[in-house]
């Protein structure tokens, strides 16, 4: 038995948004999800309690951090990431090719992998294919995603074609060296920049090779809201229906929305837990920076029509207070109610598609929320 089966539910007749399940050894996810991000084998702020409490079913996390701290043996000492951090449901891990370009510095990409220095303390470090996988299998996480280069934004055109194909060898070398495919799922990750010809090689690619779930990787570096849109439409037709479809780093509202109607199946972002730590929060009347001085004396809720714990017990003066002071209970109840929020979201997400009307859902939220900058 495969270690990750889709279960497809139905597509909205209004939307190209399919309603699904992913099942994995710990669980199912509900599809179209949301995963809180949870970097550092915790999700900042919150403990394991309060995310089941608004129902997250799988978090992601980091090979590229773990394996520079504590590392990956200590957590397989551990018996392994769920029980580490004593999460029993869900976890996926990202390979950390991405993290390699976007955190450390003095790094040299080669055919063998990529050598680089610790950001944390410049040791030299050197990632692959194969240490990648290591790593993932000594985290236990039920979805592991192929070592990739996600290639920065702009980028030539020969370079995207040349780091894709590399990234093609790559999934490969990852394949070979899998060592419990029983127990954990990996998936491929398409790239291939903005061209669609390079998008259609690199997903030619890596279904032939058939992986348990594919994402879509090299969005969300910079482009505009309307680019990656595009390259969704043509990028998402090219993934198998009965698989699971991840786009990697996407997820503010509007970009969940929207996203979803072009069928994909799950998405991450640190946006939600980010932007909580200096007091912005996502409501329904759009985002609302709590830490401004127009809500000191403002003794309602952060968000009237949210019944989350934050906002059914404490008052925007006294959220502005706790972020003004760097009182960490304040950080943790703008995080609860940010994620609750775009978990929430996700469930109504699932519910317009099951009553096959997302493209109306849609415009309600754009209508009543407003339009999201990010
Ligand atoms: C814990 C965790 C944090 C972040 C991520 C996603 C990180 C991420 C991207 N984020 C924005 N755009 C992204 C593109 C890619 C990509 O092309 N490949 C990979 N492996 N990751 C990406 C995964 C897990
Ligand atoms: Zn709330």
């Amino acid at each position: 038995m495969a270690a990750i089966t889709y279960e497809h539910i139905k597509t909205c007749k209004q939307s190209g948004a399919r309603l699904g399940r992913v099942h994995t050894p710990h669980g199912v996810i509900e599809t179209p999800a949301f995963m809180p991000v949870g970097t550092l084998a915790t999700v900042k702020t919150m403990s394991p309690e309060e995310l089941k409490q608004m129902d997250a079913h799988i978090i992601l996390s980091n090979t590229y951090h773990l394996f520079l701290r504590p590392g990956h043996d200590i957590i397989r000492e551990a018996g392994g990431l769920h029980k580490f951090m004593n999460w029993d449901r869900p976890i996926l891990t990202d390979s950390g090719g991405f993290q390699v370009f976007s955190l450390s510095d003095m790094r040299k990409i080669t055919e063998e992998g990529v050598h680089f220095r610790s950001h944390l303390n410049g040791d030299k470090k050197f990632l692959s294919p194969e240490v990648a996988m290591e790593i993932q299998n000594a985290l236990g996480s039920d979805i592991m995603m192929a070592f990739d280069e996600c290639p920065p934004y702009p980028a030539e055109y020969d370079y995207v074609k040349k780091s894709l194909e590399r990234t093609s060898r790559w999934a490969e070398r990852c394949l070979k060296s899998h060592a419990r495919p029983e127990d954990q799922g990996l998936f491929a990750i398409v790239q291939g920049g903005m061209h669609e010809d390079l998008r259609r090689q690199s997903a030619a690619d890596l279904t032939s090779m058939d992986f348990p779930g594919y994402a879509i990787g090299g969005l969300s570096v910079g482009e505009s809201k309307q680019l990656m849109y595009e390259v969704l439409d043509y990028t998402v037709p090219l993934l198998p229906q009965g698989k699971p479809r991840y786009l990697m780093g996407v997820g503010s509202p509007d970009a969940l929305l929207e996203g979803s109607i072009r069928g994909v199946d799950m998405f991450d972002c640190v946006l939600p837990t980010r932007i909580a730590r200096n007091g912005t929060t996502m409501t329904s009347q759009g985002r609302l920076v709590v830490r401004n001085a127009q809500y000191a004396r403002d003794f309602g809720p952060l968000d009237p029509k949210c019944d989350c714990y934050t906002c059914r017990n404490y008052s925007r003066a006294y959220l502005r207070h706790l972020i003004k002071a760097d009182e960490t209970f304040g950080l943790r109840l703008t995080t609860y109610h940010n994620l609750h929020f775009l978990l929430e979201l996700m469930r109504k997400v699932r519910e317009a598609i099951r009553e096959d009307r997302l493209l109306d859902f849609r415009d309600e939220f754009f209508a009543q929320y407003g339009l999201y900058d990010n």
